[in-house]
């Protein structure tokens, strides 16, 4: 059946849509004190768990695995003609709003502002948590460690570059536990004070992902520029802002953030590239329905071990979405591979995996199991 023509005036829709803003902000606010209401009932059980002495568990308000729950059913469900990932958006801010009723979340995240992972850290809990940038990985993980910060946000993988390996380093040495992975789709401008040109650079600085990322476009179009590394694209972005014939590569926030102008765009080599972050804390996540695992694992040195260690994803159909290898710092030549597959370490049919890969190997970390990126 067609739909009715809408003969409303011009006024008659701005009526209608002041009375619907109406209505969602109401309905915002109904939801809002629900969202207050999961927060009391959450301190009771922990004040109840206290009394009857067991722990002294800190309540955990943020639901990682509940929030993606809500946004993949918002996704499924729409039927536009906003687009899902529109609408999910939305609902994301609207979720960090009732969580930070009770307490913004403080997450660290790899600084200084204006880099991707900055984004990343928004993407994922929404503009109410309180982002705090941290100079290095390293203090990323200390952050969070320390309690000073509920979680933390740091990248692990490009779709052109590979591995951060520091990031993979960082976690031998950590007990902290992945809650989360967010992909962001990156792309790169070359930025200078207005009015530079290319003509008038003469040194490039950026993050070393990102000067391998454009190595192409810049050896076509600035080649015999000095290029030089530095420790974000941000840390970039800021020397250009403060150094006349230096341009940076590095994104819009960057560009906006400093005042810079863009030179070229998207110079990125390849057009679909994303960056993959983890999000770390300190508890484990429960099921959400689609879940990804990440273990570390060092197999001893003979003859298939690799083959043996791969084996039982083979036989369970379990796929692995990510195998990495680091040098082992303890061992002189020994191997840890840093795998990461499809499921949930509660999963009976994962927890199998694990038990056989345990008696293959000298060492077995997991590092969590935490929601697929949702948007
Ligand atoms: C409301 C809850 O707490 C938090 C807020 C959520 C929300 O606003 O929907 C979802 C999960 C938690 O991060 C809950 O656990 O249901």
């Amino acid at each position: 059946m067609a739909d009715k023509p809408d003969n409303r005036s011009l006024e008659e829709v701005r009526a209608d849509i002041d009375a619907i803003d109406q209505e969602i902000q109401q309905l915002i606010n109904r939801r809002a004190r629900c969202a207050q209401r999961v927060a009391d009932i959450k301190l009771a059980e922990v004040q109840a768990a206290q009394a009857a002495g067991q722990g002294e568990a800190e309540v955990v308000y943020y639901r990682p695995e509940r929030e993606a729950q809500v946004l993949r059913r918002i996704i499924d469900r729409n039927t536009g003609p906003l687009a899902g990932e529109t609408v999910a958006h939305i609902f994301r801010e609207v979720m960090s709003a009732c969580l930070a009723l009770e307490k913004p979340l403080q997450v660290a995240y790899l600084g200084p502002e204006g880099t991707f992972t900055q984004a990343a850290a928004l993407k994922h809990f929404g503009h109410a948590a309180i982002c705090v940038p941290q100079g290095t990985i390293d203090n990323v993980f200390a952050q969070v460690e320390s309690g000073e910060c509920n979680y933390g946000v740091v990248p692990v993988e490009n779709s052109t570059e590979g591995m951060v390996s520091h990031t993979l380093d960082s976690f031998m040495d950590s007990s902290l536990k992945i809650s989360g992975e967010v992909e962001m789709p990156i792309t790169h401008h070359l930025l200078a004070a207005e009015h530079t040109g290319l003509d008038g650079i003469q040194r490039i600085c950026a993050h070393q992902q990102a000067l391998a990322q454009c190595r192409n476009w810049l050896d076509q179009h600035c080649p015999g520029i000095e290029r030089q590394a530095v420790s974000s694209n941000g840390e970039a972005a800021r020397i250009a802002a403060s150094t006349p014939g230096v341009a940076a590569i590095a994104g819009d926030i960057a560009a906006e953030l400093y005042g810079l102008e863009k030179q070229a765009q998207h110079i990125e080599d390849y057009a679909d590239n994303t960056t993959r972050f983890l999000v770390i804390g300190r508890e484990e996540v429960p099921p959400s329905g689609c879940d990804k695992t990440s273990i570390i694992v060092s197999s001893r040195n003979k003859p298939g071990a690799l083959f043996l260690l791969l084996d039982p994803f083979r036989k369970a159909g379990v796929s692995l979405t990510r195998i990495d290898t680091r040098p082992s710092r303890t061992e002189k030549w020994a191997y840890v591979f840093f795998i990461e597959f499809e499921g949930h370490l509660q999963d009976e049919k994962i927890a199998g995996i694990v038990a056989e890969l345990e008696e293959q190997s000298i060492l077995l970390k997991p590092l969590g199991s935490y929601p697929q990126a949702v948007m």
